[in-house]
């Protein structure tokens, strides 16, 4: 296996908000950094409710995971990060309406706050290349 890192950042999803790449993937193994629920193309926070932005953090992975050649399938690991723990159900009620059967392991965590001005939630995860 390939012990190259190589970096990257789809131009079809948001734009990083500091010095980061979206990707790193090394051989098989894939890490996509935090992510808030962004539109990809204004860079405007979608919501306000968690709902919507879970979803479209998941989205965003999916673009992200696909110009590394995988898929939401591949997932190993999603880390959850909220601003508030009350929005836990409502947040897992959007998560399982994307994920579906898939249930990847997962570790989510309320936190005091998240990078992205008003965002409720910021999501990272590990993946492996889809074969
Ligand atoms: N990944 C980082 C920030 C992401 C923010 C966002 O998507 O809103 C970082 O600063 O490392």
């Amino acid at each position: 296996m390939s012990r190259k890192v190589e970096y990257s950042t789809p131009t079809n999803t948001m734009r990083p908000i500091g010095p980061y790449s979206h990707i790193a993937k090394v051989g098989e193994f894939i890490t996509i950094g935090a992510t808030a629920g962004v539109d990809p193309t204004t860079g405007k926070l979608i919501g306000p409710d968690i709902a919507s932005q879970t979803l479209q953090i998941l989205d965003a992975f999916e673009v992200m995971l696909a110009s590394v050649g995988s898929d939401l399938s591949h997932v190993i690991h999603v880390n959850v990060y909220m601003k508030d723990m009350k929005d836990f159900d409502e947040m897992n009620a959007a998560y399982e309406s994307k994920m579906g059967a898939r249930k990847p392991a997962r570790t989510a965590v309320a936190v005091i706050d998240v990078p992205k001005e008003n965002a409720l939630l910021t999501m990272n995860l590990t993946a492996v290349v889809a074969g």
